[in-house]
C-alpha cells in the first residue's frame, strides 16, 4: 500500500468526522462547503497534508472496519511531516530503542522505523494493535503489545528489552518516548514516565497546546501554576518546541495541539531533598488550599512560627502564599521544616 503520493490540493477540506458524518467518508470530501474545515497543515510545517496520507488513514481503518473513538481519543496524524518533525526533535538514531504509546495507524511507527530505531508500541485498542502488528510483520525491530500504557509494567517492559542492548562501552542504553498520546491520559503519562530517568533519556510528546503552555511555561502567580509544574522541573527540563494546528487531526479535535520536549533528569540531579514522598506530599497539601497561607497549611508538618521561620530563610515573606513559590523554593522549605 502506497503511504506517500503528490501533495493535496491547496482547497481540500473535509467535515467534521465526529459531529457531522456517521458513514466512514472514502474520499475527502467536496471542496467549498459552508460546513467543511479547512484540511490543508498551516503552521508546524512548511508541508501541506499529503492526500495519500488522508486517504491511508481511511483505507486502514475501513480495513478493520473501524470508526475513530472518541474515548480512546483517536485523532490520527494526517501530516507526516509532522512525524517526522517529531522524530527529529528527539533525534533519534539507529540502533535506539523508542516506546511509541498508541501507535494507532502506525503513520509516526514508520518515521521511526526509518530511522532505525527499534519500537516498542503500546496500543491499547485491539484492533489498532492488529493492524499496526500485520503492518510492521516483517519488520523485527517492531514489538507492538495490545496494553492500556497507563496500566501496563512499561519499566519490565524495556528493561528487557534494553537489556540486550548495549551501547559501544557496554554501558545500558537509555530509551526515548515519541509520542502522539490521547490528550485524556497526558497527565498519567507525564506522571509514570518522568521519573524514569534511569531507563528513559527523552520524552517527546504530542500534547494539547493549552496543557503544553501549562505545564512549560506557567509562571509563578498565576492560576496555571500548579503541583504538576513542581513535578515536571523536579524530574526534567521541559521545552516547548512547535505548535500543531487541529487541522492536521483525523478526525479534528476541538483544540490545537504542541509538541513538547521533557529532557529527563538522572536521580543524581534531582533537587536535593530528604524523601521524595514527604516533599511531593508537602507541595500536594499546600496547593489543596492554594488562597491560603503555607503557615496555615502546613501545620500538619511544622507550627505556623516554626514555617514563618523557614519561609523567612529561604527568603520569603512569612505570609507567603503556595503560588509564590519557585521548585527551589519548596525544596528548601521542605528540607528546613521537615528538620526541626
Ligand atoms: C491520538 S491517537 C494517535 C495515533 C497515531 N500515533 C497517530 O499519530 O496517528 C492515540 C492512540 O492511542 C491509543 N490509546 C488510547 N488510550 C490508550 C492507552 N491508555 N494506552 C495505549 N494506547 C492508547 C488510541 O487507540 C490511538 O491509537
Amino acid at each position: 500500500m502506497p503511504w506517500l503520493l503528490q501533495s493535496l490540493p491547496p482547497n481540500l477540506s473535509f467535515t467534521h468526522y465526529y459531529s457531522r458524518t456517521r458513514s466512514r467518508p472514502s474520499s475527502p470530501p467536496a471542496h467549498n462547503s459552508t460546513t467543511t474545515t479547512q484540511l490543508v497543515v498551516v503552521a508546524a510545517s512548511t508541508k501541506t497534508i499529503n492526500e495519500d496520507d488522508y486517504h491511508s488513514t481511511l483505507r486502514a481503518l475501513n480495513s478493520r472496519g473501524r470508526f475513530p473513538r472518541k474515548s480512546l481519543g483517536q485523532h490520527y496524524m494526517l501530516n507526516s511531516s509532522v512525524n517526522e518533525q517529531l522524530v527529529d526533535v528527539a533525534d533519534v538514531k539507529e540502533g535506539e530503542v523508542v516506546l511509541e504509546i498508541g501507535p494507532g495507524t502506525g503513520s509516526l511507527t514508520s518515521v521511526l522505523v526509518n530511522a532505525g530505531a527499534t519500537v516498542l508500541g503500546i496500543e491499547k485498542d485491539a484492533h489498532m494493535a492488529a493492524l499496526v502488528r500485520e503492518r510492521f510483520a516483517s519488520i523485527d525491530r517492531v514489538k507492538v503489545l495490545q496494553e492500556d500504557f497507563t496500566k501496563c509494567h512499561i519499566r519490565s517492559h524495556l528493561v528487557s528489552l534494553l537489556g540486550c542492548k548495549k551501547s559501544l562501552d557496554g554501558e545500558s542504553q537509555h530509551a526515548k518516548v515519541v509520542s502522539n498520546i490521547p490528550f485524556n491520559i497526558s497527565t498519567d503519562v507525564v506522571k509514570l514516565l518522568l521519573p524514569m530517568g534511569d531507563i528513559f533519556s527523552e520524552v517527546v510528546l504530542l500534547l494539547q497546546e493549552e496543557t503544553a503552555l501549562r505545564w512549560v511555561e506557567s509562571t509563578l502567580r498565576t492560576s496555571e501554576y500548579r503541583p504538576i509544574n513542581i513535578f515536571i522541573n523536579f524530574y526534567s527540563d521541559p521545552e516547548y518546541n512547535f505548535k500543531v494546528p487541529r487541522s492536521n487531526f483525523f478526525p479534528q479535535p476541538n483544540v490545537d495541539a504542541a509538541v513538547v520536549t521533557f529532557r529527563l533528569k538522572q536521580a543524581a540531579d534531582y533537587p536535593q531533598v530528604s524523601s521524595i514522598k514527604s516533599f511531593f506530599s508537602m507541595v500536594n497539601s499546600a496547593f489543596n488550599s492554594k488562597r491560603k497561607m503555607l503557615r496555615s497549611t502546613l501545620q500538619h508538618i511544622s507550627t505556623s512560627p516554626e514555617i514563618e521561620v523557614a519561609l523567612r530563610n529561604v527568603g520569603l515573606p512569612s505570609t507567603s502564599r503556595p503560588e509564590e513559590l519557585t521548585l527551589d523554593d519548596f525544596v528548601r522549605l521542605h528540607n528546613l521544616i521537615t528538620k526541626v
